[in-house]
């Protein structure tokens, strides 16, 4: 097999490139009414959330990561004619419009518009008032959806780039996601994995499938060294998901174990790296009011599915899997249990690792930077009020493709 672009092989590797999605016209949609459904918390200003993410990128920038967005790598995948169709009608597939007359209405509108625009439409969604009047027929289904105001929905956390898609070594997984509100997104994804050069498909194996059954979220998946793998059974990852990942790598990759970390299924640890989040070599940071509760199990390849061995404890388990003597375990939140507490909430273990020992953080979470440059860690700060409204921080909003080895 030729060299592929796609390389992952630590959570902390000199961080080369990386896909994010710059929040845009979707978040203006998000009205009080939806935003349980759509898995946000709060409105959003979407002019200052921009510019933090644009600092977010600057400062990954400034350190030599190049930086690639979703909606230019999706507008170039479908530069060609006959895949744009393909996607046009995917999105209309997916979106529920349960009324063929209408779907054909949107198709022929979204036909002819530029890549740009209709990669714009399907993040951002179609309002009933972008779609030009035309005298049609109404069904059954235009009047009960009568106050509904978008035929495609818009994609708000499309900018937590991070649980659509995960590169694990030369592969990459293309998730399941747990919630309608984020299938698309991975979508979109499949598409440039299929038609963008860059991701060099013929050389890159493809782990996993978001038309698969059982789901798996990248905020789940920590690759912990080139051959190990921490995956988190939560709300949003299953557990028959870790297995059916765990049996691929095992086979096809040099990935030889795999540790599931059972957290709580609530919102508040929506994935394993809300409360966990790996920073050097032997470093990571926890969230202190789960630490407790975490079971960790090694799996290991086996006869029909993986072997399953419960771990004494989540530190036991990372010093075996990581053939390390001892690891750092840093406590969120500054010793406060009330502290730890709230800027949990606001993401302060979700860190992203630039390079061994470098993390990114939103500033707001004092106690907890104070706590990690205690510990040795250099602190890249980030303004993130606007941002932290989506639940997710740093690590939420990146996905990293290339990292260099270790
Ligand atoms: N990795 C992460 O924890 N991502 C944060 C996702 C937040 C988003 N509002 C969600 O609920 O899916």
């Amino acid at each position: 097999m030729k060299e592929g672009f796609l390389n992952v092989t630590s959570e902390i590797g000199n961080l080369k490139a990386v896909l994010l999605h710059r929040p845009g016209k979707e978040l203006e949609r998000l009205t009080p009414e939806y935003l349980h459904e759509l898995l946000f918390d709060d409105i959003p200003w979407l002019k200052k959330m921009q510019k933090e993410h644009d600092e977010f990128a600057r400062q990954m920038e400034a350190r030599g990561t190049k930086v690639y967005y979703y909606e230019e790598l999706l507008a170039e995948a479908i530069e060609d004619q006959h895949i744009r169709q393909l996607f046009i009608s995917d999105v209309i597939k997916n979106s529920n419009i349960a009324n063929l007359q209408l779907e054909r209405i949107i198709e022929e509108y979204l036909q002819t518009l530029k890549p740009e625009a209709i990669v714009e439409i399907a993040i951002a969604g179609l309002h009933k008032t972008d779609l030009p009047e035309i005298e049609r027929e109404l069904h059954l289904v235009d009047h009960i959806k009568k106050s509904y105001p978008f035929y495609i929905n818009p994609l708000p956390n499309l900018y937590f780039t991070r649980d659509p898609g995960v590169v694990i070594g030369n592969g990459l997984s293309i998730n399941k996601m747990k919630t309608p509100a984020r299938d698309r997104e991975t979508m979109f994804l499949e598409y440039i994995y299929r038609y963008h050069p860059l991701f060099k498909k013929e050389s890159t194996p493809l782990w996993y499938d978001y038309k698969e059954t059982f789901s798996i979220e990248g905020g789940d998946v920590l690759v912990l060294s080139d051959s190990v793998v921490a995956i988190g059974c939560s709300e949003r990852t299953s557990a028959r998901g870790i297995e059916i990942l765990s049996e691929r790598l095992f086979e096809n990759s040099n990935i030889k174990q795999v540790l599931a970390i059972h957290i709580p299924f609530t919102r508040a640890y929506m994935h394993l790296d809300t409360v966990f989040t790996m920073i050097d070599y032997d470093k990571f940071t926890i969230y202190p009011g789960v630490e407790g509760l975490l079971k960790a199990y090694q799996l290991t390849p086996g006869k029909t599915v993986p072997k399953v061995e419960p771990m004494e404890s989540l530190n036991v388990a990372l010093k075996k899997a990581l053939k390390l003597p001892a690891v750092d375990l840093i406590q969120s939140g500054g010793g406060d249990e009330i502290t730890a507490a709230r800027e949990q909430w606001n993401d302060s273990t979700n860190t992203l690792a630039l390079a061994p020992g470098r993390v990114v953080t939103y500033n707001r979470n004092e106690a907890s930077n104070e706590t990690l440059r205690n510990h040795g860690i250099e602190v890249v700060e980030i303004e993130g009020s606007e941002l932290v409204r989506g639940r997710g921080g740093p690590r939420c909003m990146s996905m990293p493709l290339v990292r260099e080895g270790l």
